[in-house]
Formats: structure tokens, C-alpha cells, sequence
């Protein structure tokens, strides 16, 4: 039986566990189990904090993870990253109060209130620098006018609550994060770890690709799949009219509209784009 750690609460837990199930493992129900055994796919899931998965799994006590990249980095656990699942997206920053000119090289001797100490230290290791590294739980931003810190190093998404603090970030990300699939460092992956992994690399590049249909005069033909090259080549198939062809390819999502665009400017006719559940490539 895989044995495979998801976060039980916090921003990676809805998107994990929306991402297993279309994978087509069991979905954990509405209470609060700790634990979902799915025979039929002879996995057994642990929903534990997303803080604590690199921990179970670096020691070996559970096969696979999901966490975040930052969770992972600051656990020190002994784990490397599988498969990038494009969710969860975030940067870890150094930030301080606005209009004060902050630079990451004169942060010797500050205060740095931070929920990642080992983020932290590291990078300022790296810097030859000392500062005292203040970890708190969370809510990290308020730390500065509650007089505990000079600074933070924290979890950047939208931005909201730095702006909302009248703080800015300074200096280079510490950490590029999302979620990320981990496993023991060296460990041997076995035939169920790559079918897990097979399904979720599935999922993951359904979501970052659609699927495009149109048709298109046979003269044009050069000309659209030059716009829509597909993974290996377009599908193209005959349509009732011999001077027809209709042509099927795969195209990046984030490129979907300029894409649509080109097709429709080059004389492409009734242009679908639609969604993948998965696939394997
Ligand atoms: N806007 C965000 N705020 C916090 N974490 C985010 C955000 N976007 C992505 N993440 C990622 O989520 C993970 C943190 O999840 P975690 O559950 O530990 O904290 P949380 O979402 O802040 O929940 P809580 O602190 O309420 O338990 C990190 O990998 C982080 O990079
Ligand atoms: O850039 P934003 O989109 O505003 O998101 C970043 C904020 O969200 C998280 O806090 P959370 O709400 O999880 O509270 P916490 O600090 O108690 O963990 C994170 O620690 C930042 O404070
Ligand atoms: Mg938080």
C-alpha cells in the first residue's frame, strides 16, 4: 500500500485534494479523517499540516507528499521535488516598512520576524550576514508595529497584506513556490509511486494545455499549423467538402486567445477551444 501525505488545511489543501481526485483517487469525505484508504488504487492518503509532510516523508514513515516548495526548503527534511503541480503559487520575500530604503545587504544586526526560520538563516548565511531571525507562527506582517521586528521575510501572493501593513518587499525572492509533489531523497521509486506520479503529470498538463478544433481551407493548411504546431503534429482530417480539412491540436492555455486571433486573421472557420481532463503524453 502507497502510503501518501496531503495538507490537511491551509491555501495547498483544496487544490491538492481537487487535483488527486481527478487523478481518480478517493476524495477525503466532509468531516475531519486523518486518514482515507482507497483500495481500489491501494493507496492509503494522511492529511497532516502542510508544514509537517516533509518531516513524514524525508524520515520515510510515508512514501510521497504534497507541499509547498517553501514548506519543503524550511523543513530541512531530507526530500526532493517530483513533479511540480502548478498550483499554490507564491514568492517568499524580504519586506519592511515603505520609503525606508530597505537593501537585503545592510540587513546585519536586524530583526526579522519570519514563519521560515530555516529560509531565513540560510539565506543570510549565504550573505555572510548575521541578523536575529524571530519565528513567529503567522500573521507575521503586524510583527513590525507591535515593535517585535525591524523586518519580515514572509509568503507573498497577491501582495494585499504587505500593501494593507504599508510594507514593500526588498530584494531578491527567496523562494519561487508552489506545490510540488516530494519523496525521500534517493528513495526507489516503485511502480505505484509512478503511476501516482504518471497520473498527477497527466492532470498537471491538462491544465496547462487545451485542446483546439477548427476548420480550415486545404490551401491554409501550412499556414495553421505553423500557428498550431500541437505536441507532435495536428490531427488533420477530411471534411464533405474536398477543399475543407478540419484541424486538431493541442495549444497552451496561457497563449489560448492570441492563438484564436492569429487562426481567425489567417481565415480558420469555427474555431472550439476546450478543456482536458487528463491525459498521458
Ligand atoms: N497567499 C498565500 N498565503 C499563504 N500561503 C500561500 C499563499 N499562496 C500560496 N501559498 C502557499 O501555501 C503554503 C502555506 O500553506 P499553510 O497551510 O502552511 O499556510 P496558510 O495557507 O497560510 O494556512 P494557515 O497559516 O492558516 O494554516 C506555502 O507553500 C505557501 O507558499
Ligand atoms: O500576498 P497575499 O495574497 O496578501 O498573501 C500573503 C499572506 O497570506 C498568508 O497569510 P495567511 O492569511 O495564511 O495568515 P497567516 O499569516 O496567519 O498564515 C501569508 O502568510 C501572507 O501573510
Ligand atoms: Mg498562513
Amino acid at each position: 500500500m502507497l502510503r501518501v501525505a496531503m495538507p490537511n488545511k491551509g491555501s495547498l489543501s483544496e487544490s491538492a485534494a481537487h487535483m488527486l481526485a481527478e487523478a481518480g483517487y478517493k476524495r477525503r469525505g466532509e468531516g475531519k479523517d486523518l486518514t482515507v484508504l482507497d483500495q481500489h488504487n491501494g493507496v492509503e492518503f494522511f492529511f497532516l499540516r502542510p508544514k509537517d509532510i516533509a518531516i513524514y516523508v524525508g524520515n520515510g514513515q510515508l512514501d510521497l507528499g504534497i507541499t509547498g516548495r517553501d514548506l519543503a526548503a524550511d523543513s530541512k527534511g531530507d526530500v526532493s521535488e517530483l513533479l511540480a503541480l502548478g498550483f499554490g503559487h507564491s514568492t517568499f520575500r524580504y519586506a519592511g516598512p515603505a520609503g525606508e530604503g530597505w537593501d537585503v545587504d545592510k540587513l546585519a544586526g536586524a530583526r526579522i520576524a519570519t514563519s521560515y526560520p530555516n529560509i531565513v538563516r540560510d539565506d543570510l548565511a549565504e550573505r555572510g550576514m548575521e541578523a536575529t531571525v524571530i519565528r513567529l507562527d503567522g500573521a507575521v506582517e503586524i510583527s513590525i508595529q507591535l515593535g517585535v521586528a525591524d523586518c519580515i521575510a514572509d509568503v507573498v501572493g497577491s501582495g494585499r497584506t504587505l500593501r494593507a501593513h504599508g510594507l514593500e518587499a526588498f530584494g531578491p525572492m527567496l523562494c519561487d513556490s508552489e506545490g510540488v509533489l516530494i519523496g525521500r531523497r534517493g528513495a526507489e521509486t516503485t511502480t505505484q509511486m509512478r503511476q501516482l506520479i504518471a497520473r498527477l503529470q497527466g492532470v498537471v498538463f491538462a491544465q496547462q494545455f487545451m485542446m483546439l478544433d477548427l476548420d480550415c481551407p486545404k490551401e491554409l493548411l501550412d499556414t495553421v499549423t505553423e500557428i498550431v504546431p500541437g505536441i507532435e503534429s495536428p490531427t488533420v482530417s477530411p471534411m464533405a467538402d474536398p477543399n475543407w480539412v478540419a484541424v486538431r491540436s493541442m495549444v497552451p492555455r496561457a497563449d489560448m486567445n492570441t492563438i484564436m486571433d492569429q487562426l481567425s486573421a489567417a481565415g480558420a472557420k469555427a474555431i472550439l477551444a476546450s478543456d482536458i481532463r487528463s491525459c498521458r503524453m
